[in-house]
């Protein structure tokens, strides 16, 4: 068998042979590239004797595929990337082959035609044109572990892709903590495991894998993963560990796709590396920084989606040696803060930004939606990355998330007692007055039940909802919240229960079941989010009929729009989307749903009916993501 090992030193061995002054010198003539790479993969593919183990020398520095890895025991069986496929045209962006970057074409994996066309759910699964091997590294995803929208799109986007024809591997850490366990129960022990050297040692992770909806999930299994609390602290606030947990994540899923035999192949190195928020940012460095130098891991691009500027993983500067990078790399993730945010008159504000990082290093970036792709360059909404960010504007998109309909369907739901559709809307009434029943609040289907779930944050804008509470609960309507987070809001919520007791609910706590009931009974969903960069709740939300009321701000601003009752074409808008977010603005925009919700029946079973219309499946944003993976490939990899 071919250890992964031997064929990354193959490779090496042939590159260096055929160019030896500058291996990965982009003047090399693109023809003897293809010819090298081929000859990779027919070593990568090659059947025969195991071969010997490698000579130290080529470990040192270690870097060749699969360097943090043990020598595999030999099996006996092949371990390859799948069989060569033929070259895909990019006839779609009007390119010759000639004009594409190296690994364009041979990143192709498999080259679907209408012919391959599935029949799903009575319509028919779309396929893409150009597959690739994608590599999601994420710190959450839904259903293993999830903290809030992280979750539920690196739980759904890499099976959509996976629908359309690619090879998809999500990367992300076992979670143990006593609720989550179960979650992994499926997944088992590849008996791969790696030694990574960072923070003064090295340390061995281990890979758990489960494969489902046609998604290699990959687990990483290490102590630090395993303790109570949430995903990323407990009630003591978030794990002061966390930059060593995700920097184990990031060395460990960019080793897994060189040394998973995943269906019986590793993923190989022409990987499209889709990293996602901070936890995940390390990688785009490593790639750069640790492999491309050593001509390891140079047809692979890597694409960064920013769901989340307000966390970017910073900590102090004096770190850095702890990451076990060069340090002339310093760098790219050198962060100073602003004076106004030092603590004392000595601070100098050094510090690292995972974030950052790959903000510099990626291949492309993508924000969540197209309104907070601009936001990310503004001083006001750019966290401090903004001038960065508009430096690297040619490679930035916004991509709406899509929602996961099996999951989010009132039709099927199978957490919420009745179902309903468009076509027949009986049952949503059924499950406002079975939620009223659940929460203990009167049973009334008359008066107008107003929803707010989310993680209670500063991003969210409850203290603005907090200010409105008294002259809203002077009007005849019931409110109830969902959510966890802050301790201080969640007191706030206990006390307001108990002042309202017939009108307001204040669950708290993490409860995705409850968040389908309330979705689905509610007759409003209340987001004055300060900024939103998608947003799900109110996708779920028009799903379920449910009208939004939400900030015009990121993704809302983008996917809610506002109700217009003389249109063109008669009405038209799915909700209310207000601006700019102040107390008076959010009363007097719910005024206005209450009372169209009261006077005008019509009015409002069209916007729910239009909510109901609106096709937010994955299909559309996942043929986005796979146009930027293509301009991805066209252009030369990040390399310092
Ligand atoms: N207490 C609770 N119980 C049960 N479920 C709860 C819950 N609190 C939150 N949730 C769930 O968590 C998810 C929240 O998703 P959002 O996209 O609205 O916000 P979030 O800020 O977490 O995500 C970030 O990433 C996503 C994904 O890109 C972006 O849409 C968003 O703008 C960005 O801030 C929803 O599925 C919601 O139902
Ligand atoms: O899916 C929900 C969000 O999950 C992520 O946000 C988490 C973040 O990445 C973690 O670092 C942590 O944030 C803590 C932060 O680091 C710390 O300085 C302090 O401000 O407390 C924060 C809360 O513990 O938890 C976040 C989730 O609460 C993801 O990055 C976001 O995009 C998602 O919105």
């Amino acid at each position: 068998m071919a250890t992964p090992s031997a064929v990354g030193a193959a490779c090496l061995l042939l590159a260096r042979a055929a160019w030896p002054a500058a291996v990965g010198d982009r003047a090399r003539p693109r023809r003897l590239q293809r010819v090298l790479r081929r000859r990779c993969v027919a070593e990568l593919s090659r059947e025969g004797p195991a071969p010997r183990p490698l000579p130290p020398a080529l470990l040192a520095p270690p870097l060749v595929p699969g360097f943090l890895a043990p020598p595999a025991e030999p099996t006996g069986e092949p371990a390859s990337t799948p069989p060569p496929v033929p070259d895909a045209g990019l006839g779609d962006l009007g390119l010759e082959p000639e004009g594409i970057a190296e690994g364009s074409i041979d990143n192709t994996v498999v080259v679907a035609s209408e012919q391959d066309s599935e029949i799903v759910v009575g319509k028919e699964q779309a396929r893409a044109k150009v597959t690739q091997s994608i590599v999601f590294v994420t710190g959450e995803a839904s259903p293993y572990a999830k903290s809030g929208g992280l979750g539920d799109v690196c739980g759904s986007l890499p099976v959509a892709l996976a629908a359309r024809g690619h090879r998809v591997m999500v990367v992300m850490p076992r979670y143990l903590n006593g609720t989550s366990d179960k979650n992994y129960a499926n997944a088992f022990y590849t008996e791969k495991h790696i030694r990574i050297p960072c923070f003064g040692g090295e340390h061995e992770v281990t890979f758990f894998h489960e494969y489902r909806d046609s998604v290699d999930w990959v687990f990483v299994d290490h102590p630090s993963y395993h303790r109570p609390g949430n995903l990323y602290g407990d009630k003591f606030g978030a794990f002061g560990d966390n930059q060593f947990r995700y920097t184990l994540l990031c060395y460990a899923a960019c080793e897994a796709p060189l040394i998973l035999e995943l269906g019986g192949y590793i993923y190989g190195q022409n990987c499209m590396f889709v990293v996602n928020d901070w936890h995940a940012s390390l990688v785009p460095v490593l790639l750069a920084a640790k492999y491309r130098p050593y001509g390891v891991y140079k047809d692979s691009r890597s694409i960064l989606v920013i769901h989340n500027l307000a966390h970017q993983g910073v900590e102090p500067a004096s770190t850095y040696p702890d990451l076990g990078l060069p340090p002339e790399w310093y760098g790219a993730l050198e962060w100073v803060f602003p004076e106004w945010a030092r603590r004392h008159a000595l601070d100098k504000g050094e510090a690292v930004n995972f974030l950052k990082g790959a903000v510099v290093t990626a291949d492309r970036i993508v924000t969540v939606s197209k309104g907070y792709s601009w936001e990310v360059t503004t001083a006001e909404g750019g966290q401090g990355l903004n001038e960065l960010l508009s430096s690297r504007k040619s490679v930035l998109n916004g991509i709406v998330n899509g929602i996961d309909i099996n999951d989010w369907n009132p039709a099927t739901d199978k957490c919420i007692p009745c179902h309903y559709s468009v076509d027949d809307l009986s049952g949503k009434a059924k499950c406002k007055g079975a939620l009223q029943k659940e929460l203990g609040l009167p049973i009334r289907p008359d008066v107008p039940l107003i929803g707010f779930i989310g993680r209670l944050d500063y991003q969210k804008g409850i203290d603005l909802i907090q200010l409105i509470i008294p002259d809203l609960m002077r009007e005849d309507v019931q409110f109830v919240m969902l959510g966890s987070g802050d301790p201080e809001l969640e007191d706030w919520m206990r006390s307001t229960e108990s002042i309202f007791k017939d009108k307001f609910r204040g669950w708290v706590g993490f409860s995705v079941p409850v968040s389908h009931r309330i979705t689905a009974g509610c007759d409003i969903l209340l987001m004055p989010s300060r900024f939103e960069p998608c947003g799900l709740n109110q996708l779920y939300a028009m799903q379920y009929g449910t009208v939004p009321v939400v900030h015009a701000t990121g993704g809302l601003r983008d996917t809610v729009e506002n109700f217009n009752p003389f249109g063109e074409n008669g009405e038209q808008g799915t909700g209310w989307a207000f601006a700019p977010l102040t107390t008076e603005n959010m009363l007097w925009t719910l005024r206005t749903a209450i009372s169209t919700y009261r006077e005008h029946k019509s009015s409002w079973e069209g916007l729910m009916k239009r909510g109901m219309s609106k096709d937010f499946t994955w299909d559309h944003a996942a043929e986005q993501y796979e146009q930027i993976f293509q301009w991805a490939f066209i252009d030369r990899p990040y390399v310092m």
